[in-house]
């Protein structure tokens, strides 16, 4: 039908969307720390404290893959990603840092995509 081709582009224009986002992530100074799963070998601990893990490699997989049920579906995964950093690391770290900068660079792209 007319309505269900023009929510099938309003899904094409959000995937783009969400694409073009990570792709910025992955560029920024600080995603660093969060461009690939943390390594349990190196954080031997990180496995029995974050329950759910989460990157931007698994992000950009998930997206190439159509895995994600909608924009939504992809935030939530990002700001898994954020919180498990908070969880871990300390504010005043590196990765602590790392991780309240790129969450503000994330959350200022998504109301640019997607004013609330
Ligand atoms: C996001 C995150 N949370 C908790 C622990 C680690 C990480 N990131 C890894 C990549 C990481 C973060 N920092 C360092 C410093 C030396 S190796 C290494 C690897």
């Amino acid at each position: 039908s007319k309505k269900e081709r023009a929510n099938k582009k309003k899904e094409q224009r959000d995937l783009q969307a969400c694409k073009s986002i990570v792709q910025e992530l992955e560029g920024h100074e600080d995603a660093w720390p969060f461009l690939l799963p943390v390594n349990t070998r190196q954080f031997p601990t990180y496995k029995k404290i974050i329950k759910k893990p989460m990157d931007l490699s698994v992000i950009k997989k998930k997206l190439e893959d159509n895995l994600y049920k909608s924009r939504e579906d992809y935030c939530e995964d990002l700001r898994l990603m954020f919180n498990n950093c908070e969880t871990f690391n300390e504010d005043d770290s590196p990765v602590g840092k790392a991780g309240h900068n790129l969450r503000s660079f994330f959350e200022t792209k998504w109301n640019e995509h997607f004013p609330p």
